[in-house]
């Protein structure tokens, strides 16, 4: 039992990271009356533009955090970002308030070490060979265990950002540079991983609930330069991949816990399934599930958080997603091709609404339904292109 939004009993929700999974997470939270406020770095983020209300901070400075939770007191406090304070958020836990799923998942998933070290040495799965490097000396060393070609990444970042790809022991420095430019905080350290030469890799979201754990049929995806391009669902899997890939999902969300939705990213490979890592939050190749399923997986993820039942999650028909991505660096921009994007069958379009591009910022993802995953993954492919970015 709640109250109307803005009123004394209202249930408010505070997203940390106000992106454009954000704004579908606020949303579904509006579609069941819930009071959402909006927090980012930036001013005008896409959730902003849909919350009741937002604010702008630091989110990685505990004290800002903090006064600004004080201040709100949300019932449910929602990362949306790894780039948060979380040991502040840890501590505010302990004096009542809840953080989705759980304060713990998101202070462990935030860096790669503290969730690969729990899926690798605490779980036992099965994982890329690894090794952490505090400074370029320390890399090389790193590099020469592990063996190249290898990936390349700051503990603390995503969406690829400072990812690269190391081939020959000379190329170290140049991926040090790379970590170092791309990563997030002041924190110089990178993890080191074999490269894993997968058949195909899959996004298993999912879902802890009062109704226990369900799963969404797999989504299948493509990267470029550690960011996704395009996915799928369903992915065709075998059924003992299935079964391990459910597996591997289950022991870390178990492990992770709370309420909420959980993006776990697996390798597939000849000979078995690797985990890779984890979101504990609405993931970015599961755009596709707007398209696909009977209820998103921003929609799962808030009945999930509000303590609300989850019966099943109907995949209503194969489909695909496509991403829109800036090629410059501008304030100023306009998308167009809306109407050539949307004459495309069984499609539709998200503008997220960011109000600056960069260079490979998304912008836009097209959404197709399809007969069959290719002619989805066709249809979402030619909205795409159709979509275009000025910078007049
Ligand atoms: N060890 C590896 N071997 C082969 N490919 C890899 C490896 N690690 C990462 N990749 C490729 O790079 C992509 C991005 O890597 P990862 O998910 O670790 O980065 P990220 O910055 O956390 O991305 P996101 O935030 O979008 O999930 C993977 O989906 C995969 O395509
Ligand atoms: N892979 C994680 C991911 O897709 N996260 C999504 O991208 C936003 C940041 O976008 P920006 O960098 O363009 O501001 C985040 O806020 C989140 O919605
Ligand atoms: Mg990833």
């Amino acid at each position: 039992m709640y109250g109307a939004p803005l009123s004394k009993k209202a249930k408010k929700i505070m997203l940390l990271g106000s992106g454009e999974l954000g704004k579908e997470v606020v949303i579904e939270a509006q579609r069941l009356g819930i009071e959402t406020i909006a927090v980012d770095r930036y001013e005008g983020a896409p959730a902003m533009q849909v919350a009741h209300r937002s604010h702008v901070i630091p989110m990685l400075d505990g004290d800002k955090l903090r006064a600004l939770i004080e201040q709100e007191r949300p019932d449910l406090i929602v990362p949306e970002i790894e780039a948060i304070a979380t040991p502040t958020l840890v501590e505010l836990e302990q004096e009542g308030y809840r953080v989705i799923p759980t304060a713990t998942a998101s202070r462990l998933t935030m860096d790669r070490e503290g969730i690969r070290r729990l899926a690798s040495e605490t779980l036992g799965l099965r994982t890329a060979a690894y090794e952490f490097a505090d400074s370029l000396e320390e890399l090389h060393a790193a590099v020469a265990k592990i063996g190249t070609p290898c990936v390349i990444k700051p503990i603390m970042s995503s969406s690829g950002k400072g990812q690269s790809v190391c081939r020959t022991p000379e190329g170290v420095e140049a991926s040090w540079n790379i970590a170092m430019e791309g990563g997030r905080a002041k924190n110089a350290r990178v993890i080191v991983e074999e490269f894993i030469h997968f058949e195909s890799e899959i996004t298993l979201l999912t879902v802890r609930s009062v109704s226990g754990t369900t799963y969404c049929q797999p989504i299948g995806h493509i990267q470029k330069d550690g960011d996704y391009i395009e996915s799928w669902q369903p992915h065709a899997m075998s059924e003992q991949q299935i079964a391990d890939a459910q597996h591997m999902a289950r022991t870390i969300t178990d492990a992770l816990g709370g309420y909420g939705l959980y993006g776990v990213e697996l390798f597939l490979t000849a000979d078995g399934v690797y985990f890779s890592e984890v979101s504990p939050r609405p993931h970015d190749t599961g755009m596709v599930t707007m398209a696909t399923q009977d209820l998103s997986e921003f929609a799962l993820h808030v009945r999930a958080i509000l303590g609300l039942p989850i019966t099943g999650i109907r995949l209503l028909t194969p489909g695909a997603s496509y991403t829109l991505k800036a090629d410059r660096e501008q304030v100023e921009h306009q998308i167009g091709g809306l109407a050539e994007a949307l004459s495309v069958p069984n499609t539709q379009v998200r503008i997220f609404g960011k109000p600056e591009t960069k260079v490979g910022r998304r912008m836009a993802v097209a959404l197709s339904s399809g007969a069959t995953v290719e002619e989805a993954r066709a249809l979402a492919k030619e909205a795409a292109s159709k979509l275009t970015i000025s910078y007049e």
